[in-house]
């Protein structure tokens, strides 16, 4: 039939018909050799799919086990897409109002973005970290004396006192800190000493609570003039701004107000890259008022939401100091009158009780708004922040807990005295 179907196609001619006879017979053989050997290759098959089923019955119990834990895994990353997915989303979203209308509600939609909760849980951490020398300085020291204590006497309040003074909280600070643990202990009839170290963490965050603790930066636009002096980390804090606004979607641009230090507007011009917004400059010893103004005109044409405005901190007289700044606020009122303004004063958490001279100067130059107290992850001294803020009235805005741009975090009292007074593990 094979032979007959092959001829009868190639159509053969008769004086050819024997040497394609041989030809075919030989292709047959050859065919069924090969069915032989798939057919044999085919049972082997079967033998080896029993084999298997055999020994899945013996691993039966463990092949569930890895089933299930394929099945969670599976779970996992379907959630874990179907996350990323929802994030995507809300940034479709949100770029797509941003079209729609540039100045809109960007901010308060990135921030419902799901991923907060732990980006709360690691900026904690990063607080609770910065600030682990102020804290071992003040918590290991309360510490031990809650566990030497059992009563709650005068004595108690005594070790409180020097304790807190030597933790840079200042004199008056402290006194105040105390008077008001004796009464509120009195009040709520506290008699566990865990209840009084409780009191005194609700007391400090009392006082460094307070209503205008944010960034002012709405409506837009808005000029945000950083004073302070040389070294205390302004530039850096200003870089950081920037590049957190910028990331929330923010116009953001910096003026390179201090002419008077050599490389100041260089490294200005250095975080500007970095944060990936735009700068003014103008050459070393210019007026920095020339550059505010330039600064100002510019922001308008760009159509700028926040200006950053750096400025020198010479300190060695305090007269000229006053008649600089008050030369930029003057352009800044006349040119800008529109504009949010905030004066933020950078102060470095190392310099302690120094720092508290340093507010008092700025505070006669200056109309302050806000602090950035920077450098609280080098120091034992960040207790100098209730000080500031208690005895100064200053609120504290922000806080820099390292050199990197995303260490700068807002100050929350909360948090702050928590991780202030955590209890040493
Ligand atoms: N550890 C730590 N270092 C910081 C922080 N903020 C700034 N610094 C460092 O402090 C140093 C001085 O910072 P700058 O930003 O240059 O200070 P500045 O006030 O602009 O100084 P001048 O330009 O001299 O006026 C740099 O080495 C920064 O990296 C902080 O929060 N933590």
């Amino acid at each position: 039939m094979f032979k007959k179907f092959i001829k009868n196609i190639m159509g053969f001619e008769d004086e050819k018909e024997k040497d394609d006879e041989e030809i075919i017979e030989n292709s047959t053989e050859e065919i069924e050799d090969l069915e032989e050997q798939q057919i044999e290759e085919a049972i082997e098959k079967i033998k080896e799919d029993i084999k298997e089923d055999a020994l899945g019955e013996i691993k039966e119990d463990f092949k569930e086990e890895i089933i299930q834990e394929l099945k969670e895994e599976l779970k996992e990353d379907i959630e874990e897409i179907e996350d990323i997915e929802e994030v995507e989303d809300k940034n479709i979203e949100i770029e797509e109002e941003s079209k729609e209308d540039p100045m809109g509600e960007i901010q308060e939609e990135s921030q419902e973005v799901p991923q907060e909760q732990p980006k709360k849980f690691n900026l904690f951490s990063k607080l609770k970290e910065g600030l682990s020398k102020t804290t071992q300085n003040l918590t290991g020291k309360l510490d031990d004396l809650f566990k030497g204590h059992i009563t709650i006497d005068e004595e108690l309040y005594e070790e409180i006192e020097e304790i807190l003074i030597t933790g840079d909280i200042g004199f008056e600070t402290t006194m105040k800190i105390v008077d008001t643990l004796r009464t509120n202990v009195k009040k709520k009839s506290i008699k566990e000493i865990d209840g009084v170290r409780e009191e005194l963490k609700l007391i400090v965050e009392e006082i460094l609570s307070s209503d205008d603790a944010k960034l002012k930066i709405e409506p837009s636009p808005a000029i945000l003039v950083v004073v302070g002096v040389n070294g205390v980390g302004k530039t850096t804090s200003i870089g950081k701004i920037a590049s957190r606004l910028n990331q929330e979607g923010k116009k953001v641009m910096l003026a390179a107000g201090d002419t008077f230090r050599a490389a100041a507007a260089d490294q200005l011009e250095i975080w500007a890259q970095r944060a990936g917004v735009d700068i003014v400059k103008h050459g070393e010893g210019a007026d920095p008022s020339a550059v505010i103004f330039d600064s100002i005109h510019s922001a308008k044409s760009k159509n700028i939401d926040v200006l950053i405005c750096d400025t020198a901190g010479r300190l060695h007289n305090k007269k000229n100091l006053m008649q600089e700044l008050s030369k930029i606020f003057r352009i800044i009122e006349r040119e800008y009158p529109e504009a949010t303004r905030e004066v933020l004063l950078v102060i470095d958490a190392t310099t302690g009780q120094n720092a508290m001279n340093q507010v008092k100067i700025f505070k006669e130059a200056a109309p302050l708004d806000g602090i950035i107290l920077t450098k609280l992850d080098g120091t034992a001294k960040g207790g100098v922040v209730l000080a500031i803020k208690s005895e100064l009235k200053i609120p504290i805005k922000l806080i820099g807990v390292g050199e990197k741009i995303e260490d700068l975090q807002d100050f929350d009292a909360k948090s702050f005295s928590e991780a202030l007074f955590a209890k040493s593990e």
